[in-house]
This record gives C-alpha cells, structure tokens and sequence, in this order.
C-alpha cells in the first residue's frame, strides 16, 4: 500500500485471501485511503438514454439549465461538465469511435442490458492498453477468474469491440475473460445524489481502485467509503476510506460491501451471488440462528449496539456513519451525508 504504507499493510486473511491490516494503533474517523481509479466506466446501458445527464469524465450531474456543455469534439454526445473535464478526460477518439459503432451493433441491441454495460468495460480497457497499459497489469493483478458466462461474454464482446481499435491494442478474448472477472470481483458503484423522497440511488458509474479492492468484507465494518457528493469535478471519481471504529495493530480492517443495514438473508445472498463467498463475521453468526425481527429489537448485543449508532435514520437512506476526522463527536453518514452527534449511550 504506497500511499498510505504507514497506516496499512496487506496481508493474508485465513479464508479470504489478501486483506488489509492496520500497521499502527488507528483513530476512529481518521482518512486510510484517497485514490484514482485504474479504470472507470459508465453504467448506463449502450441502448437507453441515462437518468440524468452526467460529465463523462467526472460523473457529476450536469444541470438540466447548462447551456451547450462542453462535448467530445470527435462526436458530440458525449457531454463534460467543464472545459478541464473535457482536457482531463481519457475519452479517447478510439473510445469514442468504438461507442458509435456499438449503438449501431444489432447483435449487441439484441443482447440483455448487462451485456452493453460489459461492452463499456471492453471498451475502457482497450483504451487502457492505448494509453495507460500499466494499469491493465494492475488490473490483472487484483482477484478474480473468469467462469462459462464470463467466458461466453468476453468471446461476444471481444469480436465485436477488438476490430474497432488498431491492431497494437487489441485485447485477446482470453485478456477480455480475465479483466471482466477482476471487474466483477472488484468494482465500486458511484451512486446518483441521495434524495429523502426519490427512489433508491441508481448507478452512474463502475470504478475499479488498485489499494481499495484489497479491503475485505465484513457486515460490522470497522471502515467505509464516503460517496455521498458530487464535490470537486477532477477528483469526484477517487474513492476515500475512512474509520468507523478505532482499530488496533495488527487488526483486519475491513469495508461493507453492502448497506449494513440490510438484513441477514439478504447480505447472504448478495455475498453468495456477486462476490462467491459466506461471511463468517460475528454478526453473521449470530443473525443466523435469529428467527424474528423481535430478538433484533430486543436483545444488547454488540452488533445491536453497533448498527443503532453506525446506521443512517434518514428516510431511503441506511448508510453507514463515521465520525468526523480525530477529534470529533460528530457523525457523518458516508451514503447522504447526514450528521449526528455521538452519544455513547445506548
Ligand atoms: C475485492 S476482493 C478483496 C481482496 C481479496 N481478498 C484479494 O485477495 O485480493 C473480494 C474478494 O475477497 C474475498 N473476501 C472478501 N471478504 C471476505 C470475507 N469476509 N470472507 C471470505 N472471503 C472474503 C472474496 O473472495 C471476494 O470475492
């Protein structure tokens, strides 16, 4: 862990494979991760037109009353919310070319929406080759092998998207098969803004962190991710990982990867199906053998304790709260940005 080889180092987890320990005591609230993602990619699918429109390079929202935004020169579809945002952008002529052709693929338009969100990944990839092949490498380093549907996908996507870059950074379909098994392993969601009365945040963008994919899950985490804002355009993509909890020396720390709000069955299933594995965390344990919703309300456990005091009461939201960087009373919910004053008691 580079930039922050003082607070954290990586180590293997009995079970899990590598995870992150904190290599000093740690103070709840304290920053552990700031970091640019190796690759980033819309979530809209190729064939429908997205919610809202957003700046291709930042993914914050442009403002419905912005008059002629700047756009890719080489198209003009695709919108940036500023000038430095389009001068930053790794929106590449070839990227570019490649989406064009695919909203005209009528094999792709036939496939399911997954698959033209899949085809924006092939396609950030190739552009990596192109101009940041060191990531590529990175990427391949990160967790994760391709199965029969990665593999059928990946052979699809690769005949369609490979012809339309030149021939010095055409990916192989078994390099597809690989980065598209990192990405479903590893990827991080950047959410629309929270609305108290709108429907559950949808998706604008996959990004995929080289430090940040290392942190394992744990359904009583001792760190999150803070994602609530559309804040500083060219930097609005990194991810920045913050303590919940003071952690000692030589602990895991570990991140939700779902809302910790969520019940037993549920964070079960989606462990199972998006991530391949079972948690085994105390409040796992514990959650199993629960029945009713009543011994949840009624009982003093830790876990209990935890999620009053770490989860958002603000309506459709349930995100996680932190304190405030050291010293600090105040909690801030990572999910809509919410705060609290701590109170220990319970
Ligand atoms: C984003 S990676 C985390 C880093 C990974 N352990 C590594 O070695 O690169 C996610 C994968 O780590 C493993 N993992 C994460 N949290 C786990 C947990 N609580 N129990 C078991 N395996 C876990 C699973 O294989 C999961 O698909």
């Amino acid at each position: 862990m580079a930039a922050s080889s003082c607070l954290l180092r990586v180590e293997e987890i009995g079970g899990k494979g590598r995870g992150v320990v904190a290599a000093q005591p740690l103070k709840a609230g304290q920053t552990l991760l700031t970091e640019s993602p190796l690759i980033v990619y819309s979530a809209s699918p190729l064939f429908s037109s997205p919610p809202f429109k957003h700046c291709h390079h930042c993914f914050t929202i442009i403002p419905s009353h912005t008059i002629n935004p700047p756009s890719c020169p080489s198209c003009s579809h695709h919108l940036f919310c500023s000038q430095t945002c389009l001068n930053s952008s790794s929106h590449s002529p070839w990227a570019c070319k490649a989406l064009t052709s695919l909203t005209n693929s009528t094999p792709l338009q036939q496939q399911p929406q997954e698959r033209q969100v899949q085809a924006r990944f092939v396609v950030a990839a190739h552009d990596l080759l192109l101009h940041t092949p060191s990531h590529i490498n990175m990427l391949l380093s990160l967790q994760g092998t391709p199965d029969a549907a990665i593999i059928d996908a990946a052979n699809f996507l690769h005949s369609l998207i490979s012809p339309l870059f030149p021939p010095h950074s055409q990916l192989s379909a078994d390099l597809v098969a690989q980065l598209m098994a990192k990405d479903r392993l590893n990827s991080f969601c950047l959410m629309h803004p929270y609305s108290p009365h709108g429907p559950q945040r949808s998706i604008k963008a996959y990004t995929v962190y080289a430090k940040a994919s290392l942190f394992n899950h744990s359904c009583l985490p001792n760190a999150c991710r803070f994602d609530y804002v559309d804040t500083s355009e060219e930097h609005n993509t990194d991810i920045v990982v913050r303590l919940v909890e003071d952690v000692p020396e030589g602990k895991e720390v570990c991140i939700s990867y779902i809302r910790v709000g969520r019940d037993y069955c549920t964070r079960k299933r989606i462990l199972m199906e998006d991530y391949g594995f079972t948690c085994e965390c105390d409040r796992c344990k514990i959650e199993a053998s629960w029945g009713s919703q009543g011994e949840k309300e009624n009982n003093d456990l830790p876990h209990v304790r935890f999620l009053r005091k770490h989860v958002c009461e603000k309506e459709n939201c349930a995100g996680t709260m932190a304190p405030l960087p050291p010293p600090s009373h105040v909690l801030e919910c990572n999910f809509c940005g919410n705060f609290k004053t701590h109170c220990d008691t319970p």
